[in-house]
């Protein structure tokens, strides 16, 4: 089984493919859109992208990425925790630490950090936590830090000058597998895993109640909806769409009603996948 990861080793990603594929053939892609790729053009068989974080939220190149270009089933999820740490070359005092480098949503999870601890460094986008931690690793002088884990402070040779710089403690990240056929299933359903159902819904025009009445279509049913989200259609501003995630299968009857209803209302329903949920809570120690 190949699967593709936002790399260099060492970044969360790879850490996410590690719980979820142990043992098989992981490639490293320089972004997200490229793992996605990878799997459309039949060089990978499943892809594994990070989509959402507790401090910061969606990462919004996945799900745009993902419904506008990439159109692949969602098959599989994972969460796992999220341990930021402040890394350089050598040990350094905080006071002389002057650049600090990593990917943009990691760089937003330790935002109190970096404001009250490293406020005269300059703070730089690298394309993943990986790519920063090679860059420092690099680097002449010792002054430059990267935020990341602490996989990849190993494979970097890196010193973690200050460990758990994330702003919140409960930090998890949430990561989709995909695949370019909605049939498979190459994560192991653990004994009484729950499946949820992402989709998104598509309003006819904008008029009052129209989300009410989308809402009262999954509410009435009793389906449970962990998670709605907008995001602009990119048609024109105002113009948004609606991801929510839900507690079933798209094959369940009272889905297939909310969809007849929804259709009937003029909206269209997309589904994005159904996949079983896995938390690895208790492998924490393997994702520092
Ligand atoms: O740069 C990495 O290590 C990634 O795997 C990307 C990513 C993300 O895009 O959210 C994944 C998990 C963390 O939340 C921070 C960064």
């Amino acid at each position: 089984m190949k699967i593709s990861y936002l790399g260099p080793r060492g970044t969360f990603t790879k850490m996410a493919v590690d719980v979820l594929f142990p043992g098989e053939e992981a490639y490293s892609y320089a972004t997200i859109p490229q793992c996605m790729d990878a799997v459309v053009n039949g060089e990978i068989d499943y892809c594994v992208v990070p989509v959402e974080n507790t401090i910061e939220g969606t990462v919004p190149i996945t799900m745009d990425y993902l419904i506008h270009q990439a159109k692949l089933p969602i098959v599989g999820e994972v969460v796992i925790p999220i341990r930021q740490h402040l890394l350089t070359k050598g040990t350094v005092e905080l006071s002389d630490v002057k650049d600090v480098y990593s990917h943009s949503h990691a760089i937003a999870q330790c935002h109190h950090f970096l404001h009250t601890e490293l406020p005269h460094a300059v703070t730089h986008a690298a394309s993943s936590t990986g790519t920063a931690a090679k860059m420092v690793a690099a680097m002449e002088d010792g002054f430059a830090a990267a935020i990341g884990n602490e996989l990849a402070a190993k494979e970097f040779g890196l010193t973690i000058l200050q460990k758990d710089i994330h702003d919140y403690a409960n930090n998890h990240t949430r990561f989709f597998v995909l695949s370019s056929d909605a049939g498979s299933n190459p994560v192991k359903r653990d004994a009484g895993a729950k499946m949820k159902t992402s989709l998104y819904v598509t309003l006819p025009s904008d008029y009052a109640g129209a989300l009410h009445q989308v809402l009262a279509a999954f509410a009435w049913r009793k389906i449970n909806m962990s998670k709605i989200e907008s995001r602009p259609m990119k048609t024109g501003l105002g113009n948004y769409f609606f991801i929510m995630d839900v507690s079933c299968e798209a094959e369940d009857i009272l889905f297939q009603g909310v969809r007849q209803e929804l259709e009937a209302l003029g909206c269209s329903l997309t589904v994005l996948g159904s996949y079983p949920i896995h938390q690895y809570e208790k492998k924490a120690g393997a994702c520092s």
